[in-house]
């Protein structure tokens, strides 16, 4: 008999992203799906419903036990509150997750199975019920350059990143696009103006951009159309942005070492930047390796280390075709170019890598392990 999926959060951002990529690939034939909504119980479920047409109240403890998984892409909120109770009423599911909230407990995984299947294998044959997705990226940065720390090659890393609006939610992304509109409406007759100086249109710009209202600057706090900002998540008020805390800490526990684990941890560390990208994350990053491994060798490990990653070579025709979240949107491609030896000596290697993070960042490790449970 199939097994009996409750699906929260279907109809978010996050959620629509992983119904298309279930309906794709025929997971809805596996399972036997019930839809929660935290708004709308009664309502009618989506078409992928099949016996139970109606959605269910995502709150109802009682609605929720039947299942013998949940996957939830409700956000940190919702977790908190129903999980603890789900738990406390017996309930002894299978919890799939795309919240932070219970990232870092220490019977959660957070899986990321083409890099951390082993993790996953071990967890599983040691009662674990608690999948947690990874954050955005760290999950899109390891499915790029996770062959280097499979490898034991990294002796620390640094990676800057230039992160989509996205990461914020839905709003974020309007936001950013009324942003853009509203700074070309200021200068549209400057613009169609062929012979209208730059510096006047520039300095319309920066005035518009400093004078927009709290409406418009809502989400973001401050204008990211045309500007960016070099903050994300809290501040953990030892100079660091917990996004940032993120990278070292997320990075170690989906590769299993580090705290709890028998290998020490890998430093990762580095500045995290919001960009005016719409749902891709980019990341430029320092690798110190812990001996000199040619490019060329390099590039083979990484190309060969799963089915989506995609090294692009370091010329500029092809960086431009495909190194760019324009290009890799809405794809399941990882690509990782600019790779090559840095000045600092034979074992500093750069690289940077894109993905889009609303896929591999956040829907697909969670469709994946629901297939490995399915498969279980
Ligand atoms: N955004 C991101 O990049 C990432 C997000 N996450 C996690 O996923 C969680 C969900 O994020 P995200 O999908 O962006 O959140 P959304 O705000 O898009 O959706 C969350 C919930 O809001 C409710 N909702 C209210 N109004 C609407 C509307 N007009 N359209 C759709 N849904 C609506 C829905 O619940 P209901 O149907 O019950 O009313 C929906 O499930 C986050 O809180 C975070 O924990 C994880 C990784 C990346
Ligand atoms: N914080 C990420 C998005 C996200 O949801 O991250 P997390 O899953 O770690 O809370 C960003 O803003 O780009």
């Amino acid at each position: 008999m199939s097994k009996l999926v409750g699906l929260v959060g279907w109809r978010g951002m996050v959620g629509s992203v992983l119904m298309d990529r279930m309906t794709q690939e025929k997971d809805f034939d596996l399972i036997e799906p019930l839809f929660f909504s935290t708004s709308n119980a009664g309502g009618k479920a989506p078409t992928q419903a099949k016996n139970e047409t109606t959605l269910q109240d995502a709150f109802d403890i009682e609605q929720l036990k039947r299942c013998d998984i949940i996957l939830t892409a409700q956000g940190g909120d919702y977790t908190n509150e129903v999980y603890p109770k789900l738990r406390a009423a017996g309930w002894n599911g299978h919890w799939i997750d795309a919240a932070s909230a219970l990232r870092m407990e220490k019977n959660a995984v957070i899986v990321l199975d083409p890099v951390n299947m082993p993790v996953i294998k071990n967890a599983l044959a040691n009662g674990g019920k608690d999948w947690i997705g990874g954050n955005c990226t760290v999950s899109c940065m390891l499915m790029g350059v996770g062959a280097l720390y499979k490898a034991g090659l990294v002796e620390w890393m640094s990676t800057q990143t230039y992160q989509a609006a996205s990461g914020g939610g839905a709003q974020h992304m309007r936001e950013l696009l009324t942003q853009y509109g509203t700074l070309n409406a200021e200068v549209k007759a400057l613009l169609d103006d062929p012979k209208s100086a730059i510096l006047e249109i520039d300095r319309k710009v920066i005035a518009k951009q400093r004078s927009l209202s709290g409406a418009e600057t809502a989400n973001f706090g401050v204008p990211l159309g045309g500007s960016l900002i070099p903050w994300i998540d809290k501040d953990l008020g030892n100079g660091m942005s917990k996004e940032e805390w993120k990278g070292m800490a997320e990075t170690n526990k989906i590769l299993g070492q580090g705290e709890g684990f028998n290998t020490a941890a890998v430093p990762v560390d580095g500045f995290c930047v919001r960009v005016g990208a719409m749902r891709c994350h980019s990341q430029a990053l320092t690798f110190k390796l812990k001996k000199d491994v040619p490019v060329a060798d390099i590039e083979a490990m990484i190309a060969a280390d799963n089915e989506w990653v995609k090294v692009v070579p370091n010329t500029r025709e092809a960086t431009l075709k495909d190194l760019t979240p324009v290009a890799v949107t809405g794809t399941m491609t990882i690509p990782v170019g600019r790779i090559r030896k840095l000045a600092m000596g034979p074992e500093y290697v750069g690289a940077f890598t894109i993905g889009d993070q609303l896929l591999w960042g956040a829907a697909e490790p969670l469709r994946r392990m629901l297939r490995i449970l399915l498969d279980a």
